[in-house]
């Protein structure tokens, strides 16, 4: 087998949550704007007819077929995520959610993906350093692992019957067990790993079964050998594929990893692995592995080579990735060598193809997800003899014209970042006087309750946004209907009697894409959809240039809904770490530089906002935790310019101008003191949904003086908490934190939810705080 043709390692997700609800949004989406899926969804909409998943699927491998894709991957669809299907795949349902055994239907699934009426779902995290997000599996002693999901198989059957020879992936098992977490009621010391030996025997009935199937590539992602593994762990790698590698003969394996480099440890442990055919490599965010390859390699083991960018929308740059190829061929071998995606396209956007509006030479910059399939494939040719020399000029070209482009430098944006390095920005008054400085002008009451931000994104709403944006409504009639949402949103919380407003964002499409859409520098695609949990799609901005902000972007409508309401009205901005985590980034320069410059438009939108008497101001820094780099090595570097940028757009406000961040899904334990580094004044942090781990960290001892909102209940879910259930969770807080600096608000934005659920939800939460004041009064 020669590498003409290639593989691309594409893990595409190709469905959406389907529960009804989701399935019904799905439906409604146009043409071109399915945002469910990494890979050409759009191909497989019928006329007016649903996706249908199987459809989605033979699609996408019809289209990686046509590209010339050899190896072409299967069960890379997913409902939710893959973590998830694996959970199925083991039987490894919690008790909870009343499951007898049998194939796991979807009102099972979808219970731990999203909770239900009566049983809250599972635990969502971050997918390693991506906006992706899983479902942290709960395990213990007692867990009875049982084959009880057949997905792996039936979708190598589908593609088999559609005439396309797949690779079947499987999250790896060692992998999964270090993704999981002890189940409630489980010792912290229980070790997962002990699990090995009971999860193994369901792989084993995979393996054959795929075996029987037909199947004679398997791909198992172990991606968590990127980290900074203990030597035990790495050992588990060792007996895993020890114990499977009998199961696997017959069956040429992979390995795959992705998202960094691989320790040099990790490396010796992976490359020794028995029973396994080729090793994956992320040689786009891996520095160090291309020496680690040159210092070893396996003989006769393939090499899977990342070289063309996952996470990113630019296109490869051919004459490097070709003397990168060039260099593995001599070590490897030419008949061993495989070009291939550095990790799975879901990270990426769709189709390049469904961008009438982004002008030619941007696009000749860039190759979304169908445009990385033929780059993969025309790497390949080229390392056989077959070069495209066309393509590969136009692919010098566009670097060319990239490079040397005025549209990228404004170079009084580049003086002024620079300045910033190096240098340090902090408010001149430390948090506790600026605490009552603001308690002064604010007034508010002990535990005051606020909301994070934005309110339920209905489908009128989005019928404005779409319409105005169509030019088929006038700017007044938007700002009539816009202005009166918020004016809706600032009643609504009066009435239900929250201390601090929001205005509900109701103008934004979403917190990033709407700052990136008003930012110089900055390129937006139409139909750029790229998963974010469940059914959950974002289209990220694409910074290409130095960042500027041409004129304020949020201070007409922040002063708009204060002027609607005597309480103090918060104004809502997306931080600069978050826009930078959550944007495709220019990879021409250090994330740190383009960082910086967004920081600087931030500042000047802060102070634009206190200007027009905002004196409470939110400034969002959901990604903060999930950019933090996987290896230990690089945290403190990323942490010290990312809390800098941070404090750069505030450190020029007045002490009585109340600095809010919000923080959404992470561990941040491990992270605390950079949070207090950020100095704000207000922290509100996402905390139910992960077993209140937040708390402990307060438990031990670290003293946190400003004020901070643990939220207090899982906005991601339908479920309605009760009143008793929120007071419950008040009192726990204020186990580990004083009173006077606790806030109650829930764990994040509410724009995903209806009103049927945040109406109860939100009035429950306001009881329970009255309730926990009147208890605190009485108790003096
Ligand atoms: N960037 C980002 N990352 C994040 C979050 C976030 O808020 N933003 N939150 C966390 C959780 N992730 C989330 C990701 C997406 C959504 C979300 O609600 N996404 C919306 C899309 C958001 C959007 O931009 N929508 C557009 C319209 C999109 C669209 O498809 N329009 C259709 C019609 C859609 C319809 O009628 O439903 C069309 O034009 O034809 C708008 O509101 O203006 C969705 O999937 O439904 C929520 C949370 C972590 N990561
Ligand atoms: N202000 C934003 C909102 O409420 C913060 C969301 S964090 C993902 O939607
Ligand atoms: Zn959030």
């Amino acid at each position: 087998m020669g590498i003409e043709g290639g593989l691309v390692v594409l893990k595409s997700k190709m469905g959406r949550g389907c529960d009804r609800e989701a399935k019904d949004r799905v439906l409604k989406r146009g043409k071109n704007t399915v945002p469910d899926l990494s890979l050409y969804r759009f191909y497989l909409l019928k006329e007016n007819g649903l996706p249908h998943s199987a459809e989605l699927r033979s699609s996408i491998w019809k289209q990686m077929k046509d590209a010339g894709i050899k190896f072409i991957p299967s069960n890379t669809f997913s409902y939710y995520d893959q973590v998830l299907d694996t959970t199925a795949m083991l039987g490894a349902v919690p008790p909870r959610y009343g499951w007898n055994g049998g194939e796991i239907e979807f009102g099972t699934y979808f219970s731990m993906a999203r909770g239900n009426a009566s049983v809250p779902a599972m635990e969502m995290t971050k997918w390693f350093d991506t906006n992706y997000h899983f479902i942290v599996p709960e395990l213990g002693p007692e867990v009875k692992f049982s084959y009880s999901s057949h997905k792996a198989v039936q979708e190598y059957k589908e593609a088999k019957a559609l005439g396309v020879e797949t690779v079947p992936v499987l999250v790896g098992p060692v992998s999964y067990l270090l993704l999981s977490k002890p189940a409630k009621g489980v010792e912290k010391s229980f070790s997962l790993l002990s699990l090995l030996d009971k999860i193994l025997p369901i792989y084993k009935e995979v393996i054959a079964e795929l075996k029987a199937a037909g199947a004679s590539w398997i791909q198992f992602d172990e991606p968590t050998l990127v980290k900074d593994l203990e030597s035990h762990q790495l050992q588990a790698f060792t007996s895993a594929y020890s114990a499977l590698e009998s199961s696997l003969s017959g069956l040429n394996v992979i390995i795959e990893t992705y998202f960094a480099d691989v320790p040099a440890a990790a490396f010796k442990t992976l490359t020794s692995l028995k029973g396994v055919t080729g090793f994956g490599f992320d040689l786009v965010r891996g520095a160090q592995t291309l020496d680690l390859i040159k210092g070893g390699f396996p003989s006769g083991k393939y090499l899977f080579a990342g070289v063309v960018d996952g996470r990113n929308i630019w296109a490869n740059d051919f004459a490097s990735s070709l003397s990168i190829l060039g260099s593995l061929e001599g070590i490897v071998g030419k008949d061993k060598l495989v070009v291939s995606t550095s990790c799975s396209l879901l990270h990426t956007a769709v189709d390049l193809v469904n961008e009438p509006k982004l002008d030619k030479e941007l696009k000749s910059w860039m190759a979304f997800a169908a445009q990385k399939v033929v780059e993969v494939n025309a790497l390949a040719k080229a390392l056989t003899g077959h070069k495209d020399e066309a393509f590969f000029s136009a692919n010098a070209a566009a670097h060319a014209s990239r490079k040397s482009s005025p549209r990228v430098t404004n170079e009084a944006v580049q003086k002024a970042a620079a300045a910033l390095k190096g240098s340090d920005h902090r408010r001149a008054t430390n948090v506790s006087a600026r605490l009552d400085a603001q308690q002064k002008k604010l007034n508010l009451p002990i535990l005051p309750t606020t909301t994070i931000g934005s309110f339920p994104q209905t489908m009128e709403l989005r019928k404005v946004r779409r319409e105005y944006k169509a030019k088929k409504i006038s700017e007044e009639e938007y700002i009539k209907a816009i202005k009166e949402e918020i004016n809706k949103v600032v009643k609504l919380q009066e009435e239900l009697d929250i201390d601090v407003l929001v205005h509900g964002e109701p103008e934004r499409n979403d917190m990033v894409e709407y700052f990136g859409e008003q930012l110089s520098g900055f390129a937006f695609s139409a139909n750029g959809w790229v998963q974010s949990y469940g059914s959950r799609c974002v289209k990220p901005p694409i910074i290409y240039g130095d960042v500027s902000r041409p004129k304020p972007m949020t201070v007409f409508w922040s002063s708009m809904a204060q002027s609607m309401t005597a309480r103090p009205m918060k104004g809502m901005l997306t931080g600069p770490v978050t826009i930078l985590n959550w944007s495709f980034v220019r990879n021409d320069q250090p994330r740190f530089e383009t960082c910086y410059q967004i920081a600087l438009a931030i500042k000047e939108e802060v102070e634009d906002l206190e200007k027009a008497g905002i004196n409470v101001i939110q400034i969002d820094e959901a990604a903060l935790r999930e950019g933090l780099p996987l290896r230990k090595s690089e945290e403190a570097f990323y942490l010290d310019w990312a809390v800098h940028s941070f404090r750069i757009t505030n450190c020029g406000v007045s002490d009585t101008c109340q600095i809010h961040t919000h923080m959404c899904y992470s561990n941040f334990n491990d992270i605390i003191h950079s949070i207090i580094d950020m100095d704000a004044d207000v922290i509100t942090i996402e905390n139910s949904r992960s077993d209140e781990k937040l708390l402990s960290v307060f438990r031990e001892g670290v003293k946190y003086g400003a004020g901070i909102g643990p939220g207090v209940y899982d906005i991601h879910s339908p479920r309605i908490p009760s009143t008793d259930e929120i007071a419950d969770r008040i009192n726990k807080m204020l186990q580990v934190l004083e009173t006077n600096i606790l806030w109650v608000n829930p764990d994040c934005g509410l724009k995903t939810r209806k009103y049927a659920e945040v109406n109860p939800a939100l009035q429950n939460m306001v009881a329970a705080a009255k309730l926990i004041r009147t208890q605190l009064a009485s108790a003096k």
